[in-house]
């Protein structure tokens, strides 16, 4: 199938040994205008280390499926995901990815610290102080997660149905992806072209496949592009370990200075991230509970005041969702008295391109709600606004 349409990629590979930390950078930003992927090769990961954990994925994966649904993913998104139980947006039809996948969460507060080697040259690649990212507070609580995955290798290769993991890009910050060198991986680095052309990202050995996620494509006023990806069925097993990093949930995102002039304005205001893979998202109420990294297609963070005065601080939850279709006016309505929607209350959506209060746009019914979806197209983060909530009686709404 697509795999004999596949080109040759040579992706930047980053020396992250190399004293010289600008021409690190620099190889590093040319790759993320060009692709979203590098690799990177001196990374200080212990090669045992690696090791060590495909062999114990290997023996997790190998349990009887009995065992492996016993650790079903809780609502923190921990845990077994079954075959087919992730489903990507851009791939409607399939039955859904046959990767089978395990998530783990933070350890504890000084996770994030892992990655303190990578941020230096990360930042100076978009010219801005090699503290940049510690400085905004943007890993004070770690939300990053370690994916474990596991592609059978009994799978039709010549189905086009077959897919491992169906096309997607990754919702947050930046992944850091070990393979056991088994092909499968590839990229589109134009999505909206037809055909859309897939290329191989080749494994090397030793070195860790690094791509940029959503949440980095939106910080960058889209300078860092967030490239669609997917992994195809080669009549082998494979096993792989992502790493997702994520900022701190209520980080404050704006597009970095550095990357905005006249010709290139910020693309939006200011937005909060939550994956929804991290253990924080899966406290939260949600409108689908089958929505992971990789197929959601759209978070609503909902913000609510008591006064009538908007807040924006003031996020009380999230919803998340696979489908578009499925955001309709009925369904707000009866969920927002959850959050204490009353008679009296607004409901608005911020403009993704205005900051609030100017950006907010009053929803007034399902014409609104089809605004905020072409309004939203390509952004995946909306803020709802409750305005004038009432949290005093959560029972009804509108017959007082
Ligand atoms: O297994 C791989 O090589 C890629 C996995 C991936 O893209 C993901 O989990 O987001
Ligand atoms: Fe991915």
């Amino acid at each position: 199938m697509a795999a004999a349409a596949a080109r040759r990629l040579r992706l930047p590979v980053v020396d992250l040994a190399s004293p010289d930390r600008r021409a690190a950078a620099k190889s590093i930003r040319q790759a993320c205008l060009e692709y979203g992927f590098f690799y990177v090769s001196n990374h200080g990961v212990d090669r045992g280390l690696t090791e060590r954990v495909f062999a114990e994925s290997r023996r997790l994966f190998q349990q009887p499926m009995e065992e492996k649904m016993a650790l079903r993913k809780n609502s923190s998104h921990r845990g077994y995901f079954a075959p087919y139980s992730e489903k990507s947006h851009a791939h409607p039809n399939s039955r859904g990815s046959y990767k089978e996948s395990f998530n783990i969460g933070p350890k504890g507060e000084n996770d994030s610290q892992n990655n303190v080697n990578q941020w230096p040259s990360e930042a100076l690649s978009l010219d801005l102080d090699a503290e940049f990212f510690q400085q905004n507070g943007a890993f004070e609580i770690p939300t990053s997660v370690l994916r474990l995955l596991h592609y059978a290798g009994d799978i039709d290769a010549s189905d086009d149905g077959n897919i491992g993991a169906g096309p997607h890009s990754d919702f947050g910050m930046l992944t850091l992806l070990a393979t056991d060198g088994t092909p499968g991986l590839q990229i589109c680095r134009e999505k909206d072209k037809h055909p859309q052309l897939w290329e191989d990202v080749r494994h090397i050995d030793g070195s860790l496949v690094v791509n940029i996620g959503d949440l980095l494509e939106r910080w960058t006023n889209f300078v860092f592009r967030s490239t669609l990806h997917r992994v195809i069925p080669v009549g082998k097993e494979r096993y792989s370990v992502a790493f997702f990093i994520d900022p701190s949930p209520n980080l404050v995102i704006r597009c970095m200075e550095s990357c905005c002039n006249e010709a290139y304005p910020p693309s939006s205001g200011a937005l909060r991230f939550a994956n929804p893979a991290s253990p924080l998202y899966g406290n939260l109420s949600s409108a689908d509970s089958t929505a992971t990294s990789d197929n959601i297609v759209m978070a609503f963070y909902v913000h609510a005041t008591e006064g009538s005065s908007y807040d924006p601080e003031a996020r009380i939850s999230e919803m998340r969702t696979t489908e578009l279709g499925k955001v309709k006016w009925d369904l707000l309505e009866e969920h927002f008295p959850l959050h204490g929607y009353r008679w009296n209350s607004e409901l608005c959506y911020l403009d993704p391109t205005s900051e609030a209060p100017d950006g907010l746009v009053r929803m007034l019914g399902p014409e609104q709600v089809e605004e905020l979806i072409q309004d939203h197209e390509g952004i995946k983060i909306c803020d709802l606004y409750i305005i004038n909530a009432d949290f005093a009686d959560s029972d009804t709404m509108g017959d007082e």
